[in-house]
């Protein structure tokens, strides 16, 4: 579980956030006394009477663990606190002074049903040293309950890296914000429930969870071209054209037509076939002024004729949502050619088909971010997290997505899926976290072993949560 639609920032933008609330008259102390509170409120609510063990590292992350150890105790709860080294901070050494509890070293640590987590947050610079972290390991494993304070220790901040995170932990518990580590790489995984404590810390970002979309009824007067028309381009492999068709549809998309060399295959008999055999014949048909987006790239095939109707494609001045062999056939040309486009693009590739197109180096979230602004288009970097990036500099990200997602054609749903939303929803970012979202969900209702078509059954109901 994430929070939705909840700020996300660096471990330097939380620390420039910090300073300049410093700056504003607020004492450090009293910041980490408003962390702490947090922290001993939810631990208090899930420890119920049972006794708490709490780890406190050398920085402020230790610091926020020495206030709650106090709280806790001062409100009752049985105590026991594990220093792991001197306090390297002036806020931490003041608050362990102010302990006078029990503690221990960390190898004389004994197991207790609560732990609490505060040996590192944002200030961890490399992986935990060994004996630390099978310490760490082995009383997460025989507590019954674990809470992270700020980001699981062992969780690199920025990137989500496995800097020796122990699985198992059951809250993490973001202070003022959420962090890219939260939801990238390992750290989606090793988080467990994910919660946001509101620190009054003023946060400016452009990056956020994706949240739950707020998606429109169509309105009495509604009709089939005002829902939208997707024009879904078909290939080599048609049933990838109809999955990803078969989603616009359930997606809410007015009017779907599947262009291709088959006129009358399987499929909805809702779902319109129009004739299309040449890139010639496919300039024609998207000089229709009643589409309103286009997909291209599901089953499309990598010959000459895909390359042709690529071309064809992105000569258009519509909307365009490539996906699969598009994606494949544009290489590492494809910034140089997708500035080219006279519309607005969305690209959603898996980590190879990005790896193809983009070089580059940092987070997923900066190597994202770099290619949207030098492609101009809005890109959709899917995996077990999905980073979602606009040339604007906005991102959304997602994480948590079912992993029985991993399986043929559920790409192909993606992009009919986004496709929907961008004839209803326009620009950008928008249609791209909101089909990330209905995706997620559909398969979430899904449930176990899930193939691409019933993925797409349960779009209607991800939909209506939104409406
Ligand atoms: N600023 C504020 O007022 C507020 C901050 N808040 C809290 O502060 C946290 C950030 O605090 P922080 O910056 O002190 O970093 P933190 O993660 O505690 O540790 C840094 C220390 O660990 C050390 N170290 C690093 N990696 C290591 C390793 N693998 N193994 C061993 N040592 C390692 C590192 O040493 P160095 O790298 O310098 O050698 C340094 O001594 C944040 O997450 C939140 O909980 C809240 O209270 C709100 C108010
Ligand atoms: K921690």
């Amino acid at each position: 579980m994430i929070p939705s639609g909840a700020p996300i920032v660096t471990a330097a933008q939380m620390r420039a956030a910090e300073q300049a609330v410093f700056a504003s008259g607020v004492a450090q102390d009293e910041l980490m006394e408003r962390a702490a509170a947090a922290v001993a409120r939810e631990v208090a609510r899930f420890a119920m009477d049972r006794p708490i063990l709490i780890l406190a590292g050398p920085g402020n992350n230790g610091g926020d663990a020495y206030v709650a150890a106090r709280l806790l105790h001062a409100r009752g709860h049985d105590v026991n606190l594990v220093a792991t080294g001197t306090p390297q901070t002036g806020a931490a050494e003041r608050m362990q002074a102010l302990w006078q509890g029990p503690t221990s070293s960390l190898y004389a640590a004994r197991p207790r049903p609560v732990l609490v987590d505060g040996l590192f947050g944002t200030g961890m610079t490399r992986p935990l040293e060994r004996g630390l972290a099978a310490v760490f390991a082995d009383l997460v494993k025989q507590a019954d309950f674990t809470l992270s304070i700020d980001l699981p220790s062992g969780i690199d901040t920025d990137s989500g890296a496995d800097l020796g995170a122990p699985r198992g932990i059951d809250v993490t518990l973001a202070l003022g914000a959420l962090k890219p580590g939260h939801l990238l790489d390992c750290g989606g995984e090793r988080c467990g429930t994910l919660l946001l404590a509101d620190l009054d810390i003023p946060i400016d970002t452009r990056w956020r969870s994706v949240a739950r979309p707020r998606l429109d009824t169509p309105g009495a007067h509604s009709h089939k071209y005002c829902r939208g028309l997707v024009a879904v381009i078909e290939g080599a492999m048609p049933g990838a054209a109809r999955l990803a068709a078969r989603a616009a549809m359930a997606g809410g998309a007015g009017y779907v037509v599947l262009a291709g060399d088959r006129p009358w295959g399987d499929g909805p008999d809702a779902l319109v076939r129009r004739e299309v055999r040449s890139a010639e014949d496919l300039t024609e048909f998207l000089g229709w002024d009643r589409i309103d987006a286009v997909v291209l790239g599901p089953g499309l095939g990598r010959d000459r004729r895909a390359e042709a109707f690529l071309r064809a494609a992105f000569a258009a001045p519509k909307p365009l949502i490539l996906d699969g062999d598009a994606l494949t056939l544009l290489g590492s040309n494809a910034a140089r050619w997708l500035q080219t486009r006279p519309a607005p693009t969305w690209l959603t590739p898996h980590w190879g088909e990005f790896d193809r197109m983009f070089a580059g180096e940092g987070s997923k979230i900066a190597r994202t971010l770099a290619a949207a602004a030098e492609a101009r288009a809005t890109i959709v970097h899917k995996g077990a997290d999905t980073v979602i990036a606009s040339p604007k500099g906005d991102v959304r990200l997602l994480a948590g997505a079912s992993p029985w997602l991993s399986t043929a054609g559920t790409g192909d749903v993606l992009a009919g899926l986004l496709a929907a939303q961008v004839v209803q929803e326009g620009k950008g970012i928008v249609p791209a976290s909101a089909a990330a979202w209905l995706h997620a969900r559909a398969a979430q209702l899904a449930g176990p072993a899930l193939i691409a078509d019933a993925l797409i059954m349960h779009i209607p109901q991800a939909v209506s949560e939104c409406l």
